[in-house]
């Protein structure tokens, strides 16, 4: 992999509060793991066990590891070095491909002053592939296309098993959102140089909520992700084999489920001698599509319904608006939500 020698990132001044030198790193995290080659061809009563396992996974963590995916162990190797090729271009080269809201950018994250130790290209994803501006960079562009129709179907086979353990008649709930043409999904590379002072951890992407259904992500075997648990405590997620990938419930999936998902808090710190590439596709609803929580969960809960009504497009104009650390769902929620 790659590592930033003079690169712009360095020249970041981080608030005190990004920094934690000295405080040792919280816990590992036990992380629920879920084999899907059971589910893609096993047999019913496998599938069966892969949904359930989903759902437990989801209620008690809203994060989880999936194996047995069927993704190309090749098709991962070749995206892990397009991204480490393209982010050792020089800066003028990275810059090319710079944009708003998608694009190239560095240590900007969102609109309203939010830094981060990280660099990272955002890409719309569209029913054909990758929404890519043109990348400065040899075969990036058809492998992003590839690699997004790739995970694109496993997120749906982890959505459809998700309802289903979770109960709902309608097992296509949730993958219907993201299989539409116009879903709102995105694809976003991230690249976190290592810290040049021993010692020193900084915050790569600060805390935050991911907006969309749910975040399917993988990184080039590298430590740095933390997750916050239920108590509010923070654990650190074992760096991963870069065969498997982690999926991580996102705002429009607590909203669908009433409260029963929790989109899970999490945040990149960078300390690691080597540098983090992470590859998160996030699986979006169209931005007209109304969401609401299934009326067979809020029937479960004796009808309290804890959001809502808004459409995609409304929670995104509200997100924007709001720094990256904010629990942008509060503001939909409902008075009986909030009361309990
Ligand atoms: O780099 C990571 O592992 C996580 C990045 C992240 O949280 C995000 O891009 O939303
Ligand atoms: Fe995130």
């Amino acid at each position: 992999m790659v590592v930033l020698t003079k690169g712009e990132l360095e020249q970041i001044t981080l608030t005190p509060s990004a920094q934690r030198a000295s405080s040792p790193p919280p816990p590992l995290a036990v992380v629920p793991e879920v084999d899907l080659s059971t589910a893609i061809d096993g047999t019913a009563a496998g599938r069966a066990a892969a949904a359930r396992a989903v759902a437990r996974a989801c209620e008690d963590h809203g994060f989880f590891k999936v194996t047995g995916h069927g993704v190309q162990a090749r098709l991962l190797a070749r995206l892990d070095a397009a991204a480490a090729a393209f982010f050792a271009l020089p800066q003028k080269e990275k810059e090319k491909a710079a944009g708003s809201p998608f694009g190239y950018a560095s240590k900007r994250i969102g609109g309203n002053g939010d830094l981060g130790w990280v660099e990272y290209l955002l890409l719309g994803v569209t029913a054909a592939g990758a929404a890519a501006p043109p990348l400065p960079c040899c075969s990036f562009r058809d492998l992003l296309d590839e690699y997004v129709a790739a995970v694109r179907k496993m997120t749906c086979t982890v959505l459809e098993l998700m309802a289903e353990g979770l109960g709902l008649d309608d097992h296509a709930a949730f993958a219907r959102l993201v299989q539409a043409s116009d879903s709102d999904s995105m694809l976003r590379v991230n690249h976190y140089p290592p810290r040049p002072e021993p010692g020193q951890v900084t915050t790569g992407f600060g805390e935050h909520t991911d907006p969309q259904i749910v975040s399917v992500l993988r990184s080039n075997a590298t430590s740095g992700l933390e997750i916050s648990l239920r108590d509010g405590t923070w654990a650190a997620v074992p760096a991963d084999d870069a065969a498997s990938f982690f999926v991580n419930a996102g705002d429009a999936l607590q909203a669908l489920t009433n409260g029963r998902v929790r989109s899970v808090r999490h945040r990149v710190m960078v300390s690691s001698a080597r540098p983090r590439v992470s590859v998160v596709f996030f699986a979006g609803p169209p931005l007209r599509e109304r969401l609401a929580p299934l009326q067979g969960l809020v029937d479960r809960e004796g009808g309290r319904r804890r959001y809502r009504d808004f459409t995609w497009r409304e929670y995104k104009t509200s997100a924007f608006r709001t720094k990256l650390a904010e629990n942008r769902l509060g503001y939909f929620e409902t008075a009986a939500a909030a009361s309990s």
